[in-house]
């Protein structure tokens, strides 16, 4: 199903638990503002090549929109505006004070070199450059996309506007980032994911896990999992996927993919073929690479007992619907992931104030957001009567109904 078709249906059902207002529904689905954009660059052989980048505002009732920027061949307009959609709603439950968007240039990072990809960012930043801004709209990194891109946006932006560190988050730390936002949104699924099983009388150390993407998020769930005795059994990334029933050495697999630019010949374990690694016998699944893996054809053979979306909308809502019949669990994206924003949070705030915070206050201050998120999500959960998804969609929508309504949507 396509992105933004399943994201309206899931907000929609929430609009319905919660009696919205048609028009408010209406108003609260349409994006502010979608921007797209053409970028040409220099290739380094001196030919042209011209991508199309996306940026999709969504929604600034609660605050400025934030979001990250995604470099991946599979970009388009609908995707981004269900990514940035769900920005609105993750803010909204992550209760940080923003909005939602997210952007992408449709590319392989993989394919260009580094003064290539550092000439389409500037590219991209200087057409989009009046349209963000530190209370505007603030980018961080996504699929494809690091510390580094964000630099160089920085550093472009702040050609036209003066030096400007809160423009974007997830910068590198020399730049004014914040220390802890690397493992953010892993340690927050980690969070996310002690407050659900300690709710079932569970706990990490009894569970196997499989994780899809050993990028920067499924890489640091994977470590810190295991740093906490959670035993992870497979992983995959785009080059292939491995597997050892007694438990991955993960520092081992860290290195192993950084030395050989992914895992794929790793010898800690068997070789899997990557598809069917998500039905592959376990306890946790973790989708931490692209949307839409989870759907009708592989969803009723899916053994895990929870989910935990790490990834944005890893799962379709048909998939939702068979996955729920069989008893399994899911832990959403707009909460699971939501350490990421909730410490890019963090850093905007150091930067307008000037102050550095230690990474163990960083630390401590998400485990006390997602724990909380967890807590709010579980409440709405009672009231409305329905599972963690909806739980987690009445919460943000609920928030950001309320927000629209008190500053006076009407006109
Ligand atoms: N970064 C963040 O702070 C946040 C990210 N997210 C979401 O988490 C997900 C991952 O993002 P992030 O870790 O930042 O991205 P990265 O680019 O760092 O990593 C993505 C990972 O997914 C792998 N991958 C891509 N396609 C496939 C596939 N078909 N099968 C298996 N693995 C695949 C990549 O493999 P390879 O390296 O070999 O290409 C890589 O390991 C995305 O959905 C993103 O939107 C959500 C919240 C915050
Ligand atoms: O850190 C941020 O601002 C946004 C992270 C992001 O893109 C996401 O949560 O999907």
């Amino acid at each position: 199903m396509n992105a933004l078709t399943a994201t309206s249906r899931n907000f929609k059902n929430a609009a319905k638990l919660l009696g919205l207002d048609s028009k408010l529904e209406k108003s609260l689905l349409i994006p502010f503002r979608e921007i797209k954009v053409e970028c040409t660059i220099p290739k380094d052989d001196g030919t042209l090549a011209s991508f199309i980048g996306f940026r999709v505002q969504h929604d600034n009732a609660r605050g400025p929109m934030k979001g990250g920027i995604r470099y991946h061949p599979e970009v388009d307009p609908d995707e981004v505006n269900a990514l940035a959609q769900l920005m609105t709603w993750k803010t909204a439950v992550a209760n940080v004070p923003y909005g939602g968007a997210k952007g992408g240039i449709g590319c392989t990072p993989g394919e260009l070199s580094l003064s290539e990809l550092e000439r389409l960012t500037r590219v991209f930043t200087q057409k989009i450059h009046d349209l963000i801004g530190i209370y505007i709209d603030v980018p961080a990194p996504d699929m494809g996309t690091n510390p580094q891109t964000m630099a160089w946006i920085l550093d472009e932006y702040s050609k036209f506007h003066g030096y400007s560190p809160a423009v974007v988050t997830g910068k590198p730390i020399d730049l004014g980032g914040s220390l802890g936002r690397e493992t953010a949104t892993g340690r927050g699924v980690l969070f996310a994911t002690q407050a659900l099983l300690e709710d079932y009388g569970k706990s990490i150390s009894d569970q196997r896990f499989i994780i899809q993407g050993f990028g920067n998020v499924g890489s640091w769930a994977a470590q810190l999992i295991s740093e906490v005795g959670g035993k992870v059994v497979a992983v995959s990334d785009v080059s292939g996927a491995v597997k050892n029933n007694k438990g991955l050495d993960i520092t081992k697999l860290v290195r192993y993919s950084l030395e050989n630019r992914g895992i794929n010949g790793f010898d800690g374990g068997e070789a899997l073929d990557p598809k069917s690694l998500l039905t592959e016998d376990c306890d946790v699944l973790v989708p931490a690479a692209l949307g839409g893996v989870i759907n009708r054809e592989n969803a009723n053979d899916i053994r895990a007992k929870f989910i935990i979306e790490a990834a944005n909308h890893p799962t379709d809502p048909e998939a939702d619907e068979i996955l729920s019949k069989k008893g399994v669990v899911i832990l959403p994206d707009i909460l699971a992931n939501s350490g990421g924003v909730t410490v890019s949070y963090f850093e905007w705030v150091q930067n307008i104030q000037g102050f550095l915070w230690d990474e163990e206050k960083v630390n401590s201050e998400l485990k006390i957001y997602m724990t909380q998120g967890f807590k709010n999500v579980k409440e709405m959960c009672r009231t409305h009567n329905c599972d963690l998804r909806m739980g987690a969609f009445t919460l943000g929508v609920n928030r950001v109904a309320r927000s629209t309504v008190l500053r006076g949507w009407e006109a």
